[in-house]
């Protein structure tokens, strides 16, 4: 587990490309055979990524929670980004097939990570948070998302939101999750740009190329910089930060989001005016 603490923005605006990168960025989640997370002292969330190959792999409070279990006070997250894969969750198993959440509730002890075909194995992202009451562990496959298309051709963010964890979809104690997808010639995410300073966020981008790349916008609408990520790298968006990408091509994304309050809708939009 590695660790990431939190920034106050003042200083923000005297970091380096390379500091920026080494606060804010995740560069690499997924190695095969492995469980790798990231603790971020923003809202507490781990950021986590496996891909499970012959032997299954579980998921490991290590010395790091200082708890019995991972899930002991916490809920967890999960969506297949690559081919099928299962979860087994104190015995029961959970199939995910690409782009299918899985949400699992606070104090469920045993959760292990397996492959359908370990020469082809699952990408099994995750993002857990703080919980304080069990919400029932469940699938929501990727075909029973609800859409929600935003944006137009016209300004290149032509995109579906799929929201999988959150008031009116997989229940949770402070745990929001979704997936944006960009067609096919719209490259911009999040603009008009927003903040949320009572929620930090996180994005997965991928489904890119190995030579396409986000020019991911971040920092106070009047101070902002950018990141250049590549495909599945995450980011660590502040609460008090904008998160907003243009990419060379088309991608996909995975957010995340926990904090104060449970309202999807509560962002404040940066008028153009105001982002500098
Ligand atoms: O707070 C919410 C998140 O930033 C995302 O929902 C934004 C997003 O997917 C988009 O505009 O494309
Ligand atoms: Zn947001």
């Amino acid at each position: 587990m590695e660790f990431r603490y939190a920034t106050n923005p003042e200083d923000m605006k005297q970091y380096t490309t390379d500091k920026l990168r080494d606060e804010f960025l995740i560069e690499s989640l997924f190695v095969e055979g492995e469980l790798k997370m990231v603790y971020s002292h923003y809202d507490r969330v781990v950021v986590g990524g496996v891909i499970p190959t012959q032997q299954e792999i579980k998921l490991d409070a290590g010395d790091a929670l200082r708890t019995e279990y991972f899930l002991e006070r916490r809920e967890i997250g999960i969506v297949n980004i690559g081919p099928a894969g299962k979860v087994v969750v104190d015995g029961e198993e959970f199939t995910l097939n690409k782009r299918d959440c899985l949400y699992i509730g606070l104090g469920k002890e045993n959760v292990t990570f397996h492959s359908e075909d370990p020469s082809n194995p699952a990408k099994l992202y995750f993002v857990s948070a703080n919980a304080h009451k069990e919400y029932p562990t469940k699938v929501l496959p990727i075909k029973d998302a609800e859409p929600t298309r935003l944006g137009s051709d016209a300004e290149s963010n032509n995109r579906t939101i799929y929201k999988y964890i959150h008031a009116d979809g997989l229940q949770s104690s402070q745990l929001m999750m979704g997936m944006t997808l960009l067609e096919p010639n719209n490259m911009w995410n999040t603009m008009p740009a927003h903040v949320h300073d009572r929620r930090a966020e996180v994005y997965l981008y991928f489904d890119m190329e190995e030579e396409s790349r986000v020019f991911h916008f971040m920092g106070r609408p009047d101070e902002t910089r950018h990141m250049l990520v590549k495909n599945e790298q995450a980011i660590l968006s502040p609460p008090w930060s904008i998160h907003s990408g243009v990419g060379t091509n088309n991608y996909t994304f995975i957010w995340a989001m926990a904090g104060e309050n449970y309202t999807f809708k509560d962002m404040d939009f940066v008028p153009m005016e105001d982002l500098k």
